[in-house]
Protein backbone atom coordinates (compact mmCIF):
# COMPACT_ATOMS: atom_id res chain seq x y z
CA UNK A 1 0.00 0.00 0.00
CA UNK A 2 0.78 3.60 -1.12
CA UNK A 3 2.34 5.82 2.28
CA UNK A 4 1.31 8.78 3.63
CA UNK A 5 3.64 9.29 5.95
CA UNK A 6 6.62 6.74 6.96
CA UNK A 7 9.03 7.45 9.48
CA UNK A 8 12.41 5.30 10.35
CA UNK A 9 14.56 5.71 12.89
CA UNK A 10 13.01 9.17 13.40
CA UNK A 11 14.90 10.82 17.25
CA UNK A 12 14.19 13.35 19.24
CA UNK A 13 15.28 14.32 22.34
CA UNK A 14 14.41 16.52 25.63
CA UNK A 15 16.14 15.98 28.32
CA UNK A 16 15.91 12.60 29.79
CA UNK A 17 13.03 11.68 27.18
CA UNK A 18 13.99 10.57 24.04
CA UNK A 19 11.32 9.49 20.84
CA UNK A 20 12.36 7.10 18.70
CA UNK A 21 10.01 5.92 15.89
CA UNK A 22 11.63 3.05 14.16
CA UNK A 23 9.21 2.40 11.87
CA UNK A 24 6.01 4.22 11.43
CA UNK A 25 4.19 3.65 7.83
CA UNK A 26 0.50 4.80 7.65
CA UNK A 27 -0.96 3.60 4.10
CA UNK A 28 -3.12 6.22 2.25
CA UNK A 29 -6.95 6.00 2.32
CA UNK A 30 -6.57 4.90 6.07
CA UNK A 31 -7.15 6.16 9.39
CA UNK A 32 -4.62 5.79 11.93
CA UNK A 33 -4.94 6.45 15.91
CA UNK A 34 -1.92 7.55 17.65
CA UNK A 35 -2.49 6.45 21.35
CA UNK A 36 -0.40 6.57 24.70
CA UNK A 37 -0.44 7.90 28.41
CA UNK A 38 0.60 11.52 28.98
CA UNK A 39 3.99 12.49 27.91
CA UNK A 40 4.81 9.06 25.94
CA UNK A 41 5.16 11.24 22.25
CA UNK A 42 2.35 11.60 20.96
CA UNK A 43 2.16 15.41 20.04
CA UNK A 44 6.45 15.35 19.64
CA UNK A 45 5.37 13.11 17.15
CA UNK A 46 2.80 14.94 15.25
CA UNK A 47 5.25 18.49 15.18
CA UNK A 48 7.84 16.38 13.43
CA UNK A 49 5.77 14.97 10.90
CA UNK A 50 3.92 18.37 10.22
CA UNK A 51 7.53 19.95 10.09
CA UNK A 52 7.15 21.95 13.31
CA UNK A 53 10.12 20.46 14.88
CA UNK A 54 13.21 19.30 13.42
CA UNK A 55 14.42 15.79 14.34
CA UNK A 56 17.82 15.11 15.52
CA UNK A 57 17.97 12.04 13.36
CA UNK A 58 16.20 9.49 10.88
CA UNK A 59 14.39 10.22 8.23
CA UNK A 60 10.36 11.04 7.85
CA UNK A 61 8.60 11.42 4.55
CA UNK A 62 4.76 13.44 4.42
CA UNK A 63 2.88 12.65 1.10
CA UNK A 64 6.31 11.70 -0.39
CA UNK A 65 7.96 14.58 0.99
CA UNK A 66 11.39 14.28 3.16
CA UNK A 67 11.40 18.06 4.05
CA UNK A 68 7.71 19.12 4.91
CA UNK A 69 8.89 22.10 7.12
CA UNK A 70 10.05 23.81 3.86
CA UNK A 71 7.76 22.01 1.67
CA UNK A 72 5.08 24.65 0.66
CA UNK A 73 3.11 22.78 -1.69
CA UNK A 74 2.99 19.50 0.08
CA UNK A 75 1.63 21.21 2.85
CA UNK A 76 -1.59 22.63 0.89
CA UNK A 77 -2.09 19.04 0.63
CA UNK A 78 -2.25 18.86 4.77
CA UNK A 79 -4.62 19.92 7.29
CA UNK A 80 -3.43 19.91 10.99
CA UNK A 81 -4.84 20.53 14.52
CA UNK A 82 -2.18 20.80 17.08
CA UNK A 83 -2.56 22.66 20.59
CA UNK A 84 -0.59 25.85 20.05
CA UNK A 85 -1.65 26.49 16.30
CA UNK A 86 -0.35 29.80 15.72
CA UNK A 87 -3.77 31.84 15.24
CA UNK A 88 -2.75 35.02 15.88
CA UNK A 89 -5.33 35.63 19.12
CA UNK A 90 -6.52 38.82 18.23
CA UNK A 91 -8.28 37.97 14.66
CA UNK A 92 -11.40 36.73 14.64
CA UNK A 93 -12.61 34.08 12.02
CA UNK A 94 -13.46 36.09 9.53
CA UNK A 95 -10.08 38.12 9.16
CA UNK A 96 -8.41 34.10 9.51
CA UNK A 97 -9.98 33.29 6.21
CA UNK A 98 -8.97 36.40 4.54
CA UNK A 99 -5.67 35.30 5.18
CA UNK A 100 -6.06 31.52 4.58
CA UNK A 101 -7.33 32.39 1.01
CA UNK A 102 -4.17 33.69 -0.03
CA UNK A 103 -2.32 30.75 1.56
CA UNK A 104 -4.07 27.78 0.21
CA UNK A 105 -5.17 27.53 -3.47
CA UNK A 106 -7.68 24.95 -2.87
CA UNK A 107 -9.74 27.38 0.06
CA UNK A 108 -13.42 26.95 -0.15
CA UNK A 109 -14.98 29.52 1.50
CA UNK A 110 -18.51 28.01 1.19
CA UNK A 111 -17.38 25.20 3.13
CA UNK A 112 -15.57 27.29 5.43
CA UNK A 113 -18.70 29.14 6.22
CA UNK A 114 -21.02 25.93 6.55
CA UNK A 115 -18.95 24.09 9.21
CA UNK A 116 -18.87 27.88 11.32
CA UNK A 117 -22.44 27.82 11.19
CA UNK A 118 -22.53 23.61 11.84
CA UNK A 119 -20.31 24.28 15.08
CA UNK A 120 -21.89 27.40 15.91
CA UNK A 121 -19.02 29.71 15.74
CA UNK A 122 -19.42 33.43 16.00
CA UNK A 123 -17.15 34.88 12.97
CA UNK A 124 -16.94 38.32 14.55
CA UNK A 125 -15.26 37.13 18.09
CA UNK A 126 -11.65 37.29 18.45
CA UNK A 127 -9.40 34.00 19.09
CA UNK A 128 -8.65 34.67 22.18
CA UNK A 129 -12.52 34.66 23.21
CA UNK A 130 -13.09 31.46 22.26
CA UNK A 131 -12.85 28.97 24.41
CA UNK A 132 -10.60 25.34 24.69
CA UNK A 133 -13.64 23.79 22.62
CA UNK A 134 -14.41 26.30 19.95
CA UNK A 135 -10.22 26.84 19.29
CA UNK A 136 -10.73 23.18 18.25
CA UNK A 137 -13.68 23.58 15.96
CA UNK A 138 -12.46 26.47 14.21
CA UNK A 139 -8.80 24.92 13.52
CA UNK A 140 -11.16 21.59 12.31
CA UNK A 141 -13.27 24.00 9.86
CA UNK A 142 -9.64 25.37 8.64
CA UNK A 143 -8.69 21.91 7.91
CA UNK A 144 -11.37 20.89 6.00
CA UNK A 145 -11.60 23.81 4.01
CA UNK A 146 -8.49 24.02 1.91
CA UNK A 147 -8.74 20.42 0.20
CA UNK A 148 -6.26 18.70 1.78
CA UNK A 149 -5.81 14.86 1.16
CA UNK A 150 -4.35 14.22 4.40
CA UNK A 151 -5.33 15.35 8.27
CA UNK A 152 -2.84 15.27 11.43
CA UNK A 153 -5.35 15.73 14.87
CA UNK A 154 -3.95 16.11 17.84
CA UNK A 155 -6.56 15.37 20.39
CA UNK A 156 -9.09 16.77 18.32
CA UNK A 157 -12.16 15.77 20.54
CA UNK A 158 -10.45 16.80 23.61
CA UNK A 159 -12.21 19.45 25.19
CA UNK A 160 -14.93 18.89 23.15
CA UNK A 161 -18.77 18.57 24.59
CA UNK A 162 -20.69 14.83 23.89
CA UNK A 163 -22.66 16.07 21.56
CA UNK A 164 -19.79 18.37 19.30
CA UNK A 165 -17.37 15.15 20.02
CA UNK A 166 -20.39 13.22 17.60
CA UNK A 167 -20.52 15.68 15.22
CA UNK A 168 -16.53 15.61 14.51
CA UNK A 169 -16.48 12.17 14.40
CA UNK A 170 -19.55 12.40 11.72
CA UNK A 171 -17.24 14.59 9.83
CA UNK A 172 -14.08 12.37 9.71
CA UNK A 173 -16.23 9.87 8.89
CA UNK A 174 -17.15 11.22 5.45
CA UNK A 175 -13.77 12.59 5.06
CA UNK A 176 -11.94 9.33 5.27
CA UNK A 177 -15.00 7.65 2.71
CA UNK A 178 -13.04 9.47 -0.03
CA UNK A 179 -9.63 6.86 -0.80
CA UNK A 180 -7.53 9.20 -1.56
CA UNK A 181 -7.86 10.79 2.04
CA UNK A 182 -5.65 9.83 4.92
CA UNK A 183 -6.03 10.75 8.72
CA UNK A 184 -3.75 10.71 11.79
CA UNK A 185 -5.16 11.18 14.87
CA UNK A 186 -4.08 11.45 18.70
CA UNK A 187 -6.83 11.18 20.99
CA UNK A 188 -6.84 10.27 24.59
CA UNK A 189 -10.69 9.68 24.19
CA UNK A 190 -10.00 5.36 23.08
CA UNK A 191 -13.94 5.33 21.80
CA UNK A 192 -13.62 7.79 19.41
CA UNK A 193 -10.62 6.26 18.18
CA UNK A 194 -12.44 2.73 18.09
CA UNK A 195 -15.23 4.21 16.08
CA UNK A 196 -13.19 6.19 13.63
CA UNK A 197 -9.31 3.98 13.05
CA UNK A 198 -8.49 0.81 10.75
CA UNK A 199 -5.26 1.16 12.48
CA UNK A 200 -3.53 1.93 16.00
CA UNK A 201 -0.05 2.81 17.02
CA UNK A 202 0.19 2.70 20.90
CA UNK A 203 3.34 4.57 22.35
CA UNK A 204 4.94 3.61 25.29
CA UNK A 205 8.14 5.94 26.84
CA UNK A 206 8.51 7.25 23.64
CA UNK A 207 8.75 3.88 21.78
CA UNK A 208 5.86 1.96 19.57
CA UNK A 209 4.89 -0.46 21.34
CA UNK A 210 2.59 -1.77 18.59
CA UNK A 211 0.86 -0.96 15.34
CA UNK A 212 -1.98 -3.15 14.79
CA UNK A 213 -5.28 -3.45 12.58
CA UNK A 214 -8.01 -2.47 15.29
CA UNK A 215 -10.13 -4.98 14.29
CA UNK A 216 -7.57 -7.79 14.29
CA UNK A 217 -6.40 -6.80 17.42
CA UNK A 218 -9.87 -6.58 18.89
CA UNK A 219 -10.50 -9.88 18.05
CA UNK A 220 -7.68 -11.54 18.84
CA UNK A 221 -8.15 -10.54 22.88
CA UNK A 222 -10.74 -11.78 25.90
CA UNK A 223 -11.06 -10.62 29.25
CA UNK A 224 -12.22 -13.46 31.44
CA UNK A 225 -13.45 -12.55 35.50
CA UNK A 226 -13.24 -16.05 37.33
CA UNK A 227 -12.01 -15.73 41.19
CA UNK A 228 -8.43 -16.31 42.57
CA UNK A 229 -9.94 -20.09 43.14
CA UNK A 230 -10.79 -20.86 39.73
CA UNK A 231 -7.76 -19.12 38.29
CA UNK A 232 -5.66 -21.75 39.59
CA UNK A 233 -6.55 -24.02 36.67
CA UNK A 234 -5.63 -21.60 34.24
CA UNK A 235 -2.36 -21.92 32.50
CA UNK A 236 -0.34 -18.92 33.96
CA UNK A 237 1.47 -18.90 30.17
CA UNK A 238 -1.98 -18.31 28.68
CA UNK A 239 -2.51 -15.32 31.00
CA UNK A 240 -1.30 -12.12 28.71
CA UNK A 241 -1.86 -9.59 31.81
CA UNK A 242 -4.24 -9.51 35.04
CA UNK A 243 -5.80 -7.05 37.13
CA UNK A 244 -6.23 -8.39 40.36
CA UNK A 245 -9.94 -7.03 42.88
CA UNK A 246 -10.85 -7.88 45.89
CA UNK A 247 -13.22 -11.32 45.60
CA UNK A 248 -12.25 -11.47 41.67
CA UNK A 249 -9.47 -11.18 39.10
CA UNK A 250 -9.75 -10.06 35.71
CA UNK A 251 -7.64 -11.26 32.95
CA UNK A 252 -6.21 -10.80 29.42
CA UNK A 253 -6.24 -13.76 27.52
CA UNK A 254 -5.91 -14.56 23.84
CA UNK A 255 -9.21 -16.00 22.68
CA UNK A 256 -7.79 -18.95 21.46
CA UNK A 257 -6.40 -19.51 24.79
CA UNK A 258 -9.47 -18.78 27.07
CA UNK A 259 -10.57 -22.79 28.29
CA UNK A 260 -14.28 -23.70 28.12
CA UNK A 261 -15.11 -23.95 32.04
CA UNK A 262 -15.08 -19.98 32.05
CA UNK A 263 -16.93 -17.25 30.47
CA UNK A 264 -14.91 -14.66 28.24
CA UNK A 265 -16.53 -11.39 26.18
CA UNK A 266 -14.75 -8.99 23.98
CA UNK A 267 -12.83 -5.92 25.22
CA UNK A 268 -13.34 -2.36 23.80
CA UNK A 269 -10.38 -0.49 22.71
CA UNK A 270 -9.88 1.49 25.86
CA UNK A 271 -9.95 -2.07 28.41
CA UNK A 272 -7.73 -3.34 26.07
CA UNK A 273 -5.44 -1.10 26.09
CA UNK A 274 -5.23 -0.20 29.83
CA UNK A 275 -4.85 -3.94 30.48
CA UNK A 276 -1.97 -4.13 27.59
CA UNK A 277 -0.26 -0.84 30.03
CA UNK A 278 0.15 -2.92 32.82
CA UNK A 279 2.73 -4.99 33.40
CA UNK A 280 3.37 -8.25 31.68
CA UNK A 281 0.91 -7.05 28.96
CA UNK A 282 2.11 -7.98 25.31
CA UNK A 283 0.13 -7.20 22.11
N1 LIG B 1 9.42 21.99 24.25
C1 LIG B 1 9.74 21.02 25.11
N2 LIG B 1 10.78 21.15 25.95
C2 LIG B 1 11.13 20.18 26.81
N3 LIG B 1 10.48 19.00 26.90
C3 LIG B 1 9.43 18.81 26.10
C4 LIG B 1 9.00 19.80 25.16
N4 LIG B 1 7.93 19.31 24.49
C5 LIG B 1 7.69 18.07 24.98
N5 LIG B 1 8.59 17.77 25.94
C6 LIG B 1 8.68 16.51 26.69
O1 LIG B 1 8.59 15.44 25.77
C7 LIG B 1 7.84 14.37 26.33
C8 LIG B 1 6.71 14.01 25.35
O2 LIG B 1 5.79 15.07 25.32
P1 LIG B 1 4.54 15.06 24.32
O3 LIG B 1 3.87 16.39 24.46
O4 LIG B 1 4.98 14.65 22.98
O5 LIG B 1 3.64 13.89 24.96
P2 LIG B 1 2.14 13.50 24.66
O6 LIG B 1 2.12 12.03 24.46
O7 LIG B 1 1.56 14.33 23.58
O8 LIG B 1 1.47 13.86 26.07
P3 LIG B 1 -0.04 14.31 26.43
O9 LIG B 1 -0.89 13.09 26.23
O10 LIG B 1 0.07 14.67 27.88
O11 LIG B 1 -0.42 15.46 25.56
C9 LIG B 1 7.37 14.82 27.70
O12 LIG B 1 8.28 14.29 28.65
C10 LIG B 1 7.50 16.34 27.63
O13 LIG B 1 7.77 16.88 28.90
Amino acid sequence: MESAIHCSNLKKSYGSFTLDINDLHIATGTVHGLIGANGCGKTTTIKLLLGLLFPDSGDLSVLGSHAIGQDTEIRQNIGFIVEDASVPSLMNAKQLSDVLKQTYHGWDQVRYDLLLKQFQLDAKKQYRMYSRGMKVKLQLAVALSHQASLLILDEPTSGLDPLARDEIITILSEFREDESHTILISSHITSDLEKLCDYVTFLEHGRIRFTREKDELLDEFRLVQTTHQMEADIDSDAIVARRDGSFQVELLMRAQDVPSFVEARRLNLEELIILLSRKGGAA
